[in-house]
């Protein structure tokens, strides 16, 4: 069960959603140490920062796959941090790789009525009339327009490029209508034509939700981002916009310290 409207008394102007001193110790480490997080809404905002800061850790934390040791996590004012993911996942903070298990032996098309039923709460119904699924389809067709894979439509999910497939999972994902999306490395391992198309996609979806995402690729964050959080070895060193963090002396020499680790 969901419980009441709980407002966090430390954030101020239109946060969505915020964590305060959030930790997290695995046995003898502290992978997450106290960070404070407020994301505005309707922003995109990226947390960045060396390999093993704690990025993916915050994630698992805010999206509940790890509960944390201590610290809270509030969305749109109500207290999240004992609620298991499924619920926050219902509440609309939905992470990218969640649902987006792409079935590549079923086309693009078939994957994004998928998880719209998953939407209405159906399971997979593979053994309905086809009629009742078809019901799905008009949706679905303008769920795969958006991401820009109309041509597609009828193609296997698993013959998409790397860079369709990433926007196939986005359709998938955009199908829970999620009021925030966590996108982990949105960009790795594509090559620059896919980063750009990828990119003008993120954009368009953010017209009307909050995007966190965890980037590797500081031009896409640049490009992208309305506000950036830095972490090094689990604390927040720096936040801002790219130009504000981008000068940090700590960010700097965090990140040319770990080229060197
Ligand atoms: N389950 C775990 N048990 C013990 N240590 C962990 C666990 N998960 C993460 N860590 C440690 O916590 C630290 C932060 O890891 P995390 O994956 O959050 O960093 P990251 O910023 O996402 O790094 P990268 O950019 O390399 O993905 C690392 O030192 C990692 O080894």
């Amino acid at each position: 069960m969901i419980e009441a409207f709980e407002p966090n008394p430390d954030t101020k102007g239109d946060i969505i959603l915020s964590a305060r001193d959030l930790t997290k110790r695995f046995a003898g480490f502290v992978a997450v140490n106290g960070v404070n997080l407020d994301i505005e809404r309707g922003s995109i905002h990226a947390l960045i920062g060396p390999n093993g800061a704690g990025k993916t850790t915050c994630f698992n934390l805010l999206t509940k796959f790890l509960q944390p040791s201590s610290g809270t996590i509030h969305f749109n004012g109500r207290n999240i941090t004992d609620l298991p993911s499924a619920d926050i996942a219902r509440l609309g903070v939905v992470r990218s790789f969640q649902i987006s298990a792409v079935f590549p032996r079923m086309s693009v098309a078939e994957n994004v009525r998928i998880a719209l039923q998953r939407r209405r709460g159906d399971s997979f119904d593979f053994w309905r009339a086809q009629r009742v699924l078809s019901d799905f389809d008009d949706e679905a067709l303008r769920r795969v327009d958006e991401v820009g894979l109309s041509e597609f439509s009828h193609v296997m999910a698993g013959d998409l490029s790397y860079g369709r497939k990433r926007a196939l999972e986005i359709a998938t994902t955009l199908a829970l209508e999620p009021e925030m999306m966590l996108l982990d490395e949105p960009m790795a391992g594509m090559a620059q034509e896919d980063v750009t198309r990828i990119s003008a996609l993120i954009r368009t979806i953010s017209a009307n939700r909050t995007i966190l995402m965890v980037e590797h690729n500081l031009s896409v964050v640049a490009d992208l981002s309305d506000r950036i959080t830095v972490l090094a070895r689990g604390e927040v060193l720096a936040e801002g916009s790219y130009d504000e963090v981008s000068k940090h002396p700590g960010v700097v020499e965090a990140y040319i310290g770990a080229s060197h680790e």
